[in-house]
């Protein structure tokens, strides 16, 4: 191996550390912070996230509400919900895990979230306030994945760096977060006829597109970052990325494991958005 594995778990401890803390100046003063993460419906993998989201919250002395629906309830009650949440002075982040049952429309229940509670930084408001340069919520996994760039020490000015991936949670809000940082961005998607003429340019790689293998060793510069967004489940069971990580640690400089990565991270960046949801509401 000849890169540097970027550890998402250990950053994750540090900064988390640091969320304690605010955590704690904050219910001293009478204002614990609180995130509701609301599941709807039974799938598994959701179930792992939100149980991982809620248990960072305990550990971090964050004020988990946590709330579980059958895959049944209506787009209105939700909404109602969403509401009720809105208008409760202890809840400063509200997240409703996605995917959503089909019946409900994730626009609305997005847009139906307080913009000074949303923590995941998914509504429209947010995202137009970071393709602005304006302070908003960043979302949580392309904050987490800077986090982890900016940890090996390399500086991002002047870097070209290519997502893979254009989601509007992932892939383009890394796109403008790297592009904040003055790196020279290429984003690309499941229209680009040859992935690897762009990613062996860049400097730094990001894959978020939910398919194992994507990024192969020949298809990496040779000292390049490489973080892997992707979450993807094997034939045995096992979790991999969207890199063929055996391959790819011997060519790049640095790159993150699946899992033990951007996972760990996603969660830690929802943390410090609900403190700083928090701290904002404590200064009103
Ligand atoms: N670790 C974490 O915290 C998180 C992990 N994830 C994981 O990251 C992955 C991506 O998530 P998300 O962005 O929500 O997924 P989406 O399915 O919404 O987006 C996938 C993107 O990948 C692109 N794509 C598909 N095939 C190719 C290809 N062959 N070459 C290049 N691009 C391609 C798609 O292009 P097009 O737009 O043209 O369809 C699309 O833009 C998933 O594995 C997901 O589970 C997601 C969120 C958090
Ligand atoms: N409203 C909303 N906000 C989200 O942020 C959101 C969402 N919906 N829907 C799904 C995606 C996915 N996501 C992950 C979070 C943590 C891990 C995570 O903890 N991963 C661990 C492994 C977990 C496991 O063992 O399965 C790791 O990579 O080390 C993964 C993925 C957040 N998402
Ligand atoms: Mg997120």
């Amino acid at each position: 191996m000849t890169a540097q594995l970027i550890d998402g778990n250990a950053l994750s401890r540090q900064l988390r550390s640091e969320v304690a803390q605010r955590a704690a100046a904050l219910t001293a003063r009478g204002h614990q912070p609180g995130l509701a993460v609301i599941l709807v419906g039974e799938d598994p993998a959701s179930a792992v996230y939100v149980r991982n989201k809620v248990k960072a919250c305990e550990d971090s002395g964050v004020r988990s509400i946590f709330e579980k629906y059958d895959a049944d309830l209506s787009e209105a009650a939700l909404l109602a919900r969403i509401e009720a949440l809105n208008a409760d002075p202890a809840v400063h982040g509200i997240l409703v895990q996605m995917p959503l049952p089909k019946h409900i429309d994730p626009h609305k229940v997005i847009e139906a979230i307080a913009t000074s509670k949303d923590v995941d930084g998914y509504s429209v408001l947010s995202a137009g306030e970071l393709m602005a340069g304006l302070d908003g919520f960043r979302p949580c996994t392309p904050y987490g994945s800077m986090k982890l760039i900016e940890s090996t020490g390399q500086s991002i000015k002047g870097k070209h760096a290519v997502v893979i991936g254009r989601s509007n949670t992932v892939g383009k809000p890394m796109a403008l977060l790297l592009l904040q940082a003055n790196a020279t961005v290429t984003v690309t998607h499941s229209g680009t006829p040859d992935l690897g003429y762009h990613t062996r340019q860049a400097d730094i790689v990001v894959a978020a597109v939910g398919r194992a293998n994507t990024l192969t060793a020949d298809m990496v510069k040779p000292g390049a970052i490489v973080i892997d967004v992707g979450i993807n489940r094997k034939a045995d069971g096992k979790l991999c990325g969207d890199v063929d990580f055996e391959g790819v640690k011997e060519v790049a400089g640095w790159i993150t494991p699946v899992p033990g990565g951007v996972g760990p991270m996603t969660i830690t960046m929802l943390l410090v958005n609900t403190i700083e949801a928090a701290e904002r509401a404590a200064a009103r």
